[in-house]
């Protein structure tokens, strides 16, 4: 994987299930959902979108079917049991009670713990009292359900062959690393993978890291990726020989702009779709190693020059939507921006985002639209529910 518009080939997706219906009023904003989606109609409009990407020739993996097969091998199972189990929440008794049960069931129903979670009145019975049980609400999570799982952008990214396993900022997400390690690390079809940025210590979110041509990564700093996590993210690519550039892009942090992708994607090898209101904001920090083998930070600089500089061309072009400020604030919250590529000019959007769409058309993208009504309630567009495995290369 080299360039965020290389034809695809391959694309991890989560088709949401169990875990959306764990969400209520009282625990959406904690889990990162703005409303409480309708499940079937979301499952149905998730279903369109991988109808949409098979239409154009392109693998679909779906993460509840590679996370039950790689429950099937027992070291895989057991680290899922260890990965559900939290002692702290649990105490040392009701942990031990929820191991053992956990370790008797099939990868079919571990699996759905691990994405959907696990009440309290859903614990299996034990012997004794116990204080824990008591004192939660029947309807409280003793093991948190993962939402977010259906954005699949963001708990793993692809660099050139190698995978890098991110480090979840917010807490309803951190276990969703958990998953995704069980997946790459014993499933058949990626065991063999080898791991871009291993480390986990610092934040890094896979909706802030965009390929933007060959050997050029442009990381998104703000309310989920960390400098730190950018800074170590930069120093492990380099060291892998994945890049010779990486552009730092500090967003602003709030809700509306939680990762690069949501103000940019890329629609075609030299330009992308733009937040209008980012675009003569947005600067960037460029990371490279300098004769001597350090780090060398230069800049910020304007995005859009720093961009073209390391991605030598002439310039990137920003898709000029043109929009009002009204009409542009709300396209770009219902995820107008969040495009994904399927091939140099081609992208998967947000039906809803009408005006963004007639302006990427008139500028020759086709846009391949889809449903969103219910999978947008978690704030995420086609790019945040898609992890691309495979791209064929540009050249
Ligand atoms: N790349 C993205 O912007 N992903 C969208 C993530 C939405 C999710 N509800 C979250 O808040 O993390």
């Amino acid at each position: 994987m080299e360039s965020e518009v290389g034809p695809l080939r391959s694309v991890l997706l989560h088709r949401p299930g169990a875990e959306l219906k764990r969400l209520t009023p009282r625990n959406n904003d904690q889990l990162l959902f703005d409303s409480i989606p309708w499940v079937d109609r979301a499952q149905e409009e998730h279903d369109a979108f991988a109808e949409v990407l098979r239409g154009r020739g392109v693998e679909v993996l779906l993460l509840p079917e590679l996370l039950r097969s790689a429950l099937d091998d027992p070291r895989a199972h057991a680290a899922g049991v260890h990965a559900a189990v939290d002692d702290r929440r649990l105490g040392a008794e009701l942990a031990d009670v929820l191991r053992s049960h956990l370790s008797s069931v099939d990868s079919v129903a571990l699996a759905e713990v691990l994405m959907a979670g696990m009440t309290f009145e859903e614990l299996p019975a034990a012997e004794g009292a116990s204080l824990v049980r008591k004192m939660n609400h029947p309807r409280d999570f003793a093991v948190d359900p993962l939402p977010n799982l259906l954005f699949t952008r963001d708990s793993s990214a692809w660099i050139a062959d190698r995978v890098a396993i991110s480090s979840l900022t917010m807490p309803a997400r951190r276990r969703e690393t958990a998953v995704l390690d069980l997946v790459y690390a014993y499933h058949p079809r990626f065991r063999q993978a080898a791991r871009a940025y291993g480390a986990h210590s610092a934040p890094i979110e896979g909706g802030d890291v965009m390929l933007l041509a060959p050997g050029v990564v442009a990381i998104g700093v703000g309310e989920r990726t960390s400098a730190a996590g950018a800074e170590s993210l930069a120093r492990s690519v380099f060291a892998d020989n994945l890049a010779h550039t990486v552009l730092a892009v500090p967003i602003e942090q709030s809700r509306a702009t939680m990762h690069l992708d949501t103000v940019c994607t890329m629609v075609n090898t030299d330009a992308v779709v733009m937040y209008p209101l980012a675009r003569d904001s947005l600067v960037a920090y460029t990371l490279y190693t300098g004769d001597d083998g350090a780090l060398r930070v230069d800049g910020p600089e304007p995005f859009l020059t720093a961009a073209a500089k390391a991605m030598d061309i002439d310039r990137l072009r920003v898709i000029d939507t043109g929009l009002d400020p009204v009409t542009a604030e709300r396209e770009q919250w219902d995820d107008g921006n969040n495009t994904l590529a399927v091939a140099p000019g081609v992208v998967v959007g947000y039906e809803r985002n009408v005006e963004t769409n007639e302006r990427l058309e008139a500028a020759g993208i086709e846009v391949l639209r889809i449903a969103g009504s219910e999978l947008g309630s978690g704030r995420g567009g086609p790019r945040c529910m898609s992890c691309p495995v495979v791209r064929d290369s540009l050249r």
